[in-house]
């Protein structure tokens, strides 16, 4: 109908590059096929401006396209001298420098700002120029050159047409184009745009905005099937040891090939490139395939798939108000107790391929005897450094600052805005007023450094206090809300569809001692690893005993900032190099799988007072805390269990008669959280 034609999103099918397509500004004229004879091809000496005193000798374009050049139509002098002599200029050699410039801008880019090494003007110049390059579809000049070398005149006219469709202006290029036309053996359907949407993709849209929808889910689909794969060889051939295989295989290497590279390359430095949060056109791809494909499935009739399809685009897009709306309504209609899991996509913000079982142990020979055909093990084996697998968050507001790849590591993530300021202020009148309580923490004052005073709070100490009237009972619920709310968080950002159960929850504040702070070397917390014993040396981490081995996840949820040093950093497993750092801030959440690829630790707090909440997770539910039980035991109200589906009343029952048992306390005067409601 007329409201929901309404909310039909907008549609960017776009997997070629996107960009203004402003008119370019050219060094040099590209040249045609190189065999003057009129009859054979379009000329290439007939409006040369050129003045190169080298020129005849050279079949080639005599300037490479450039991105810097700007001013001279003759040949830079730079390029001059380096060229190969004439005998040496096979079509592969002149295409491959061209590439050479681009990959090795790409190869720079990555390295730059993967080592954060001031990476802003320098990269970023770079990457205006690869874009620039690509926008001007300048490799399709070189191409059409190379495939009429090669008597592929069918690929020569495709490859020149397409370069034609983004510089509609360039003379030389209109002139080999009509002579193109005039040659025999060229036909209509030759002159093809090869950087157009692909037919798979058209179709779909076509269907959807004929309103045909059954159709379009079908095609739809497929596109994005399509896509996916696409992607998954781009990130392999993105990461694959490229060049030197291409060494030696240079003979058998065929331009189509190259230009695929290309693309893909470029692909890698706009992932890098882009700014956290924001995603290309073309990697609007999939989420605006998996938006259609949802519309699709509502209209007819399919609402468990459209629920998915909602899910899977949330992966992308997490605050996307219509279609949180959209999957409110969904999970409303398929009933609260099933369970809407998103497709097996992983992603973090620009970057995502499919999730395929992946042949982590696979020889890396398997894939040279398969030659240029990488497959997917090698997207595979940097699946793990290079992603964070997520969900949609469960809460409003909530912003993903860093993803493990801005933190150089693997399943690590810091999101913002978990607390108000006012909820932080609360959180912090309950660690003044249980200050001097005990801490916590095998009842040790300093037990990580004497430089600093350690107070913790446990969520059961926090009730017990506000049972007593030694804190606020509304500032004790709420550090049982904002655990949850991270235990929300973290489940659905790294387990979605896993159920993580709380095994501690700590609220803890380190105090600077003033007089201590002179000359002070040492760290307030260790470098550690939360459920292994770190071994620095060895580097290894041995999962056992003492060490909290259970432990899958952890989180810090910060609440202030007003103190000096502080700061969270992890490491390598050396425990010395440094490969990120998370400043506390009221509100800020740093969440991490517990093992040994996360060892990290604490700068000296060397002034103020630095307080969180320290959590920790587990999968496994025999060692799950029993906090929300002692919750609701404190409530003294079954029936709000009862409520509660199936999985949690069952586990809440049996932990409040062990709680009771282990305990003895008697909760049934303590009932004054009963007009508190439980909600989180
Ligand atoms: O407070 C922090 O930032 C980290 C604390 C920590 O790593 C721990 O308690 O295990
Ligand atoms: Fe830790």
């Amino acid at each position: 109908g007329e409201a929901s034609e309404g909310l039909r999103p907008v549609l960017v099918p776009v997997l070629h590059l996107p960009g203004p397509r402003r008119p370019p500004r050219w060094a040099c004229p590209a040249r045609g096929p190189p065999e003057p004879p009129p009859a054979a091809g379009p000329s290439s000496s007939s409006s040369s401006s050129s003045s190169s005193s080298s020129s005849a000798a050279r079949p080639w374009p005599r300037c490479r396209p450039s991105a810097s050049s700007s001013s001279s139509s003759s040949s830079p002098p730079g390029a001059a001298a380096a060229s190969p002599s004439p005998s040496r200029l096979v079509p592969y050699d002149l295409l491959r420098r061209s590439l050479d410039r681009v990959l090795q801008r790409a190869d720079c880019l990555q390295h730059c700002l993967g080592s954060r090494l001031g990476a802003a003007p320098s990269a970023h110049r770079a990457s205006h120029a690869v874009r620039r390059d690509f926008e001007r579809r300048e490799p399709y000049n070189y191409l059409q050159v190379a495939f009429f070398q090669l008597k592929k005149l069918d690929q020569a006219v495709s490859a020149a047409h397409t370069f034609f469709v983004a510089n509609p202006q360039h003379l030389q290029m209109r002139e080999d184009i009509e002579k193109y036309r005039r040659m025999s053996g060229v036909k209509s359907d030759n002159f093809r745009d090869l950087e157009a949407a692909p037919h798979w993709v058209r179709a779909g849209v076509q269907h959807y905005n004929a309103d045909e929808y059954l159709q379009a889910v079908d095609r739809l689909e497929e596109s994005l099937r399509e896509a996916l794969s696409a992607l998954e060889e781009c990130r392999a051939l993105c990461e694959g040891p490229l060049e030197e295989e291409e060494e030696e295989e240079e003979e058998e290497m065929q331009p189509a090939h190259y230009i695929q590279v290309l693309k893909c390359r470029q692909q890698c430095v706009l992932e890098i490139a882009t700014k956290p949060g924001r995603i290309s056109a073309t990697e609007d791809f999939i989420p605006s395939h998996l938006d259609l494909l949802q519309f699709a499935y509502d209209q007819v009739g399919n609402q468990a798939l459209a629920a998915e399809c909602a899910a899977s685009y949330l992966l992308f897009y997490p605050t996307d108000e219509p279609v949180l709306e959209k999957m409110k309504q969904y999970q409303t209609e398929l009933g609260e107790d099933t369970t809407v899991t998103a497709r097996e996509v992983v992603t973090t913000p620009g970057l995502y391929f499919l999730a395929l079982p992946c042949p982590m142990q696979q020889d890396p020979r398997s894939r040279r005897q398969k030659g240029k055909h990488l497959n997917a093990d090698v997207s595979c084996s940097s699946l793990s450094v290079l992603t964070s697998p997520t969900g949609p968050l469960p809460f409003e507001g909530i912003t993903v600052t860093m993803d493990s790849r801005q933190m150089n590591g693997t399943h690590r993530v810091v999101f913002d805005r978990v607390l108000t300021e006012s909820e932080c202020k609360d959180l912090l009148r309950l660690t003044k007023a249980a200050g001097g309580t005990g801490d916590g923490y095998r009842a040790r004052r300093s037990p990580h450094t004497p430089h600093e005073r350690f107070e913790g709070l446990t969520v059961l100490k926090a009730m017990q206090l506000a049972q007593n009237g030694d804190v606020d009972w509304r500032d004790a619920k709420l550090l049982l809300q904002a655990s949850e709310k991270s235990r929300k968080i973290i489940e659905s950002y790294f387990t979605p569809g896993k159920k993580l159960h709380f095994s501690f929850t700590h609220l803890v504040c380190r105090t600077a001692v003033e007089e201590e702070q002179e000359g002070r070397m040492d760290l307030s917390h260790p470098v550690h690893a939360d459920n292994c014993l770190l071994d620095p040396e060895g580097k290894e981490c041995w999962k056992e005993p003492p060490a909290y081995v259970y432990r899958d996840y952890s989180g810090i949820l910060y609440l202030n900032d007003d103190f000096q040093g502080g700061g969270l950093f992890f490491t390598e497993m050396d425990a010395v190099t440094v490969t990120a750092k998370v400043r506390p801030k009221c509100g800020r959440l740093v969440a991490f799988s517990s093992g040994k690829e996360n060892p990290h630790g604490v700068w000296a707090v060397s002034r103020g007072r630095r307080c969180a909440i320290a959590l920790w997770y587990t999968h496994s539910q025999e060692h799950a805390e029993q906090v929300k039980a002692s919750f609701l035991v404190i409530q003294g109200q079954r029936q709000e269990l009862e409520e509660e589906p199936g999985d949690v009343q069952e586990q809440g029952l049996s932990h409040i008669q062990e709680f009771k048992k282990e305990k003895s306390l008697n909760f049934l005067g303590a009932c004054k959280l009963q007009n508190l409601e439980i909600g989180m």
